[in-house]
């Protein structure tokens, strides 16, 4: 691969990203049960302008439409999350099987179209009769989820052969059990560190299951976001290393190096507890890969007032930020591939999200959306990814997020990260620039970048 040379890897797996709750509507449709999420949205008060995914993008019922539509844009994988309480309207004991017939079928249209599947097992949505039982709280949960992972496991594996458990671990805790902003929404210093466990037990038990099942490749989605402290400063230099440890090495530690970041204990004192070495070999299973989920970074500073972290975020004056507050910092992405590369001695990862929510403008009366900023984001982020992969980092796919406009949780409707937009009145889909951009990147393999 030259210096200037921008193609990828043969075989470079292009696609987009997608999660079940936020796209396809009809949450109870056909037998299936409710989750936290159905709960969340019509407890009143909590997701902006009280949105909910009772529609979403209708992909339950336009799935056929939206597959072709991935296939005319020329995309070559597609990450979707299956609702679990579809499967197991109780998360556990008899499968829904017009539920799971609805993921089998997506495969089937997927591979028709030389689509590959990468196949999210858990994406936030827990099944709302697991949640009476405790949910994430309840040490049980690793053997309810290996459970549920089995059955999609004999049902799928070798259609799809790209499994990942969990999606995003630490935005399940911080948001629902610790801050309380997304669905359970909890607020509890002594949960989170419970929910985070339970949850690493979990993906363990599922892979240990797929190792005696699948036949194929599981690994893990983790959202990561580096750190970049402020200043020389003492203080500034260890609130970086708290909200590192926080956010990003308090996943992929436990999986990859067997034990939690000691700054877990100075964050959590007393409420962080200490667990079994059996729980560090269940949740160490050796992995086919790793799924990041980037979008932005972070400078930071001490901030004793930002409990328990005590590190802030620092605006930073000349740069680009999205409509969900990020900074656009595609260093940071080259730069959270060579950490992976360095601490866990370079596995393969997969990009399993990037993009951004921008103000989009309307679709013009001849049928353009000119979001030239995600085009700018995507192209940014795809050459900052190229440059880790010259750097030796093992990267082997790319999946924007997101394929369409859809249900950004407490946010609802109103931030669009999709790279064709919806119109939610009459569930019109229409490719923006960013798509028609996207679909020379992959037909090129990088080259038109
Ligand atoms: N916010 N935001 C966009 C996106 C969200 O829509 C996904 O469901 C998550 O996996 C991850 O947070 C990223």
């Amino acid at each position: 691969m030259t210096q200037h040379d921008t193609t990828f890897p043969e075989h470079f797996l292009w696609g987009t990203a997608t999660s079940a709750y936020q796209i396809e509507g009809s949450p109870l449709a056909d037998g299936a049960g409710p989750s936290i999420w159905e709960r969340f949205v019509h407890t009143p008060g909590l997701t902006i302008g009280g949105d909910t995914g009772d529609v979403a993008c209708d992909h339950y019922r336009r799935w056929r439409e939206d597959v072709r539509m991935m296939a005319d844009l020329g995309l070559r994988a597609y990450r979707f999350s299956v609702a679990w309480a579809r499967v197991l309207p109780e998360g556990r004991g008899t499968v829904n099987t017009k539920g799971l017939d609805f993921y089998s079928r997506l495969v089937d249209e997927l591979l028709a179209h030389g689509i590959t599947p990468l196949t999210t097992l858990f994406h936030w949505d827990l099944p709302a009769a697991l949640d009476d039982r405790g949910g994430w709280l309840n040490p049980d949960i690793a053997h309810w989820f290996a459970d549920y992972a089995d059955v999609m496991f004999k049902a799928l594996d070798g259609r799809v052969r790209h499994w990942a458990t969990l999606n995003e671990p630490w935005v399940v805790t911080d948001g629902g059990y610790l801050h309380g902003a997304l669905a359970p929404g909890h607020r509890s210093l002594y949960e989170a560190p419970i929910a985070t466990h339970h949850l690493l037990r979990a993906h363990g038990a599922a892979v240990q299951r797929y190792r005696s099942v699948g036949k194929h490749q599981i690994g893990l989605v983790v959202n990561l976001e580096p750190k970049y402290a402020a200043s020389d400063s003492a203080a500034d230099q260890a609130a970086t290393r708290r909200a590192h440890a926080y956010m990003n090495g308090q996943y992929l530690d436990p999986v990859f190096l067997g034990r939690y970041p000691e700054e877990m204990r100075e964050i959590f004192g007393a409420a962080w507890p200490e667990w079994p070495a059996a729980d560090h070999e269940l949740i160490k299973q050796k992995l086919d890969f790793i799924g990041l989920n980037y979008y932005t970074r972070s400078v930071t500073r001490d901030a004793p007032e930002a409990w328990p972290v005590r590190a802030g975020r620092v605006i930073q004056p000349q740069a680009t930020y999205t409509e969900t507050s990020w900074e656009v910092f595609p260093q940071g992405l080259t730069d959270t591939l060579a950490w992976i590369r360095e601490r866990y001695a370079n596995p393969p990862v997969y990009i399993t999200e990037n993009g951004a929510a921008f103000y989009d403008p309307p679709v013009a009366e001849n049928g353009r959306v000119a979001d030239a900023l995600r085009v700018d984001y995507l192209r940014k982020h795809i050459g900052a990814m190229h440059a880790a992969i010259a750097a030796g980092s093992d990267v082997r796919g790319y999946m924007a997020w997101s394929l369409l406009d859809n249900f950004e949780w407490s946010l609802g409707f109103a931030k669009r990260f999709g790279l064709v937009h919806i119109n939610y009145a009459t569930q019109q889909r229409t490719p923006k620039d960013s798509a028609r951009y996207y679909s020379r990147v992959v037909a090129s393999n990088g080259a038109a970048l």
